[in-house]
This record gives C-alpha cells, structure tokens and sequence, in this order.
C-alpha cells in the first residue's frame, strides 16, 4: 500500500477546515505523479457518485475531479451563462484558499445543454442547461507534476473528511478496468427521416432562408454489461492522443468524448478559439490521406461550410478582443478517423471580459448551430428528430483567476447502465448532398465506436 498524500496528518486537516471563518476552504499539496485514469478508477471505489475527466489537447493540463463540495444548476435559458459566472464568483469570495503556487487551486468543472429550449428528452433528464461542480478532490496534472486540491465546507462532518482521506490511501498495483462488453444491439433512429431533414433544409438554402444549418442524429448500442468509464478513458486517451478528453459523471449517468474542436481558452489577456468545419476521412495510405486532404482544402462546398464559421468566430473575437490575428486560409487538422479544415484564433483582451462571456457570446459557432444562429437554431429544433443534450455544447473549466478553457462536446456518448447513445452531426450548405452528410456522420461516430470496441454494424 502506498500513501499518495502523506503531508498532514488528521489534526493538520482539522485544524485548516475547522479554523477557516469562511464557508469553504480548499487547500493545494505536490504529490508524486500518478496516473490521472488511477485517481478516477480510485473515485468509484471510494463510492463517490460524482467525477470528471478532462484534458487537453496538446495533453498539457488533466484535471480529474472527485466529489462534489459545491454545485451550479441553472434550467432555462435565462441567464445561464451569467449565473454560473455569479454563483462562481460568490464561492470565490466564501472560501479561504491556501494555495503558494498560482496554477493550484479549486476549478469550476462542468457544461452547458445546446439548447435550452429544446424539450428535454428522457435520456438527458438528469443534465441540466448548466451544471458545474467545485469537486471535493481535484488532482491536476500539468508539464508532468501533480497536485491535489482538497476543497471542503468548514462545517464538514467527521464521516467525510475521513473519506477524502481514504482516497489517498491506495494500492499501487496497476488498476485493471473491466474490459469491454460485446454489443448486442445497435438501434439506428430515424435514418429515413434525417435524410428528409437533410433534403429540406437544403432546399430552403437555396430559397435563402438561411445560410447553413448543423443537423445532428443518434445511434443507441446496447452492450452485454455494464460500460466502464475507466476502460473507455483508456481506449480514448489511446486512440485519441490530439482530442480533449472529457467525462462528466453523476450518479452513474457519464457524458464522456473525444473532441478535437476548441470553443475558447483564455489565459491572462489571451484568448483562443478556433474554427473547425469541412470534412473527409482519412486515407487507408500516404497518398490516399494527401489526396483526400488536398481535395478538401479546394473543395467549395466544404469552404464555404468552413468560411461561415470563420466570419462568426472573427466578429464575436473582434468584439470581444483588442487585438486578433487569424490566418487567411484554412490549414488541415488530421485526427485518427478524420481530417477537418480548420483556422485559429488568437485575440488580446484587455478590457478584462470573462471566459463566461466569451463561451456565451461564441455558443453555437456555426460549426454546431449554423447561420444566421437564431433562424438555424429554430430550424434544428423543429426539424432535428433528438435531443441533444450536451452534445456540441460548451464543455470545460475556470480556475479562480478566470482563468480555463472549453472544448465543444462532438465525438461524445451519453452512457447509463448498458447502453450508449453516441451522436453526430453535419453542416449543411446549399450545395450539399444528404447521402454524403450522412456518410460524414458515420466517420463522425467512429471515435466513440473505436473507443467502444465496435466494428463493423
Ligand atoms: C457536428 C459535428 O462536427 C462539426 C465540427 C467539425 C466539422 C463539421 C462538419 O464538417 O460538418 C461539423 O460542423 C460533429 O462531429 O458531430
Ligand atoms: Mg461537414
């Protein structure tokens, strides 16, 4: 058995929590390097009902977030960004944070519901239009060196403190997730229907009611036991090194992906986001992979799909921002399964706006949504035959400078219990063609089914 924790000792942990005259306090230690997929396999044993899993991806921060001290919850559209934005702050200033390094500390983790008015389906029942939590247990790994965060009520009872302090007495023998369970059923919802979708909205393109709408679809597998996280993370980190990994566990309901889009990140005065839209998978050679990314890179269709993401993005940064630099053409970005134009955004902002602000100003870019954003996003809810949930919403974390990055929640799965629903969507310009959209969707789907040990349907 190894103590992963080793630096105070009950009295110290009594002392910090029950001396603070603040409602929370949270205090950040070095601990030697572990594996973040270990300390999130340790939560469930513990018997915590809430974890998250992010990181990057250049891979250079991983958070992994156990228990839940604080929680945001906002239903409705009103003021959701705002709210969490508030409710953060307010924590802020109630807790008393001991902390000497500035890269420590307590986050804020969690996401947002595409649309708010969109009548929530079943499945997405227990994810609310903002849900964010301050975890009891935070472990962040950054440039190869770990630290835990332990945030706590002042008033907290024996019974918990006792059982964070467990979570740092673990076994260092390697973990074993349980391996993955075979399919037994794939339920494929609505194809005909999402074709008609498809056809309608380009139609009404090309009658100029709007410009390019995202239209999204599901696909329901049924397994012959339960998915673990762990296993899944696994396979993902494997197989997705350039994506950011998310999970977002409670009460065995998990939203998990591989995203390559980033929404924004800011950092000081900085902030950057990106455009990514246009699509081709990728080659079975070299030269297949160059041909197919060549043609891409001149394909009118799949620029123009591009070129309206790229307007958005450069306005709302421009309002939001002193200073942007974006290059004049799109470059290609090569995923595993998949390859995307793509043209980043780099803004200075010292007008002091909040990463809140700008996730609100740029959720849905038209890479999700489409343009002009409210008539698309009408049309979506009319005619897109699910509930998205928190697939292609804002996804990510703030730390208490305001600093934090979000990602979009693409290439992502709800899964509970036995089955995973796995969703994927495609921007539709005039010049599309259903049969192909629904081809995209299908390469769209293959990193969670990779992730899913499943093959060929
Ligand atoms: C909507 C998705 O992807 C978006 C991001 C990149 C490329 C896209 C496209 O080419 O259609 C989509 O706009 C999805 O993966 O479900
Ligand atoms: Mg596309």
């Amino acid at each position: 058995m190894t103590t992963l924790f080793q630096h105070k000792t009950k009295e110290q942990w009594d002392a910090i929590i029950k001396t603070a005259c603040t409602s929370f306090v949270s205090w950040s230690e070095s601990i030697s390097l572990v594996d973040p997929l270990q300390f999130f396999y340790l939560a469930e044993q513990s018997g915590f009902k809430t974890r998250f899993y992010w990181s990057d991806r250049n891979n250079e921060t991983t958070y992994v977030g156990i228990g839940c001290t604080y929680t945001i919850v906002v239903n409705g559209n009103e003021a959701r960004f705002a709210t969490v934005e508030t409710e953060w702050k307010r924590f802020i200033e109630r807790t008393t944070i001991h902390s000497n390094k500035t890269s420590a500390g307590p986050i804020l983790f969690g996401g947002f519901s595409f649309d708010p008015l969109k009548r929530k389906s079943e499945q997405w029942q227990h994810f609310s239009d903002a849900t964010f939590v301050v975890p009891t247990v935070l472990l962040t790994v950054k440039n190869g060196e770990a630290t835990v965060t332990i945030t706590l009520p002042s008033q907290s009872e024996e019974g918990e403190i006792v059982r964070v302090q467990q979570l740092f007495t673990y076994s260092d023998d390697p973990f074993f997730p349980s391996p993955l369970p075979p399919l037994v059923r794939c339920e494929e919802r609505g194809k005909e229907e999402w074709i008609k979708a498809v056809k309608q909205v380009i139609e009404r393109i090309r009658l100029g009611e709007f410009a390019k709408v995202v239209l999204a679809r599901e696909e329901r597998f049924a397994f012959a036991d339960r998915l673990d996280v762990v296993a899944l993370l696994e396979r993902l980190r494997e197989q997705q090194p350039m994506s950011y990994l998310f999970a977002f566990e409670q009460d065995g309901r998990c939203f998990i992906g591989a995203s390559p889009e980033q929404l924004v990140k800011k950092e000081g005065t900085v902030c950057y986001s990106t455009c990514l839209a246009g699509s081709i998978r990728r080659g079975k050679t070299i030269q297949e992979d160059e041909e197919l990314g060549n043609w891409l890179l001149q394909d009118e269709k799949n620029l123009q799909e591009h070129q309206f993401v790229v307007e958005m993005i450069k306005e709302a940064m421009a309002e939001m921002c002193d200073t942007i630099d974006i290059s004049p053409r799109p470059q290609l970005l090569k995923m595993r399964d998949i390859q995307h134009l793509y043209t980043p955004v780099i803004g200075e902002s010292r007008r002091n706006v909040s990463l809140v602000s700008l996730v609100e100003r740029l959720h849905p870019t038209p890479a999700l949504g489409g343009t002009p954003r409210e008539t698309a996003l009408e049309t979506i809810r009319a005619l897109e035959p699910l509930d998205r949930g928190w697939y292609a919403a804002p996804i990510g974390w703030i730390d208490t400078f305001g600093n934090g990055e979000f990602a979009v929640a693409i290439r992502s799965g709800l899964l509970q219990g036995n089955e995973a629903i796995l969703f994927a969507g495609c921007g539709v310009v005039g010049d599309s063609d259903p049969a192909s959209e629904y081809e995209e969707t299908k390469v769209k789907l293959k990193p969670m089914l990779s992730a899913l040990g499943v093959k060929k349907r």
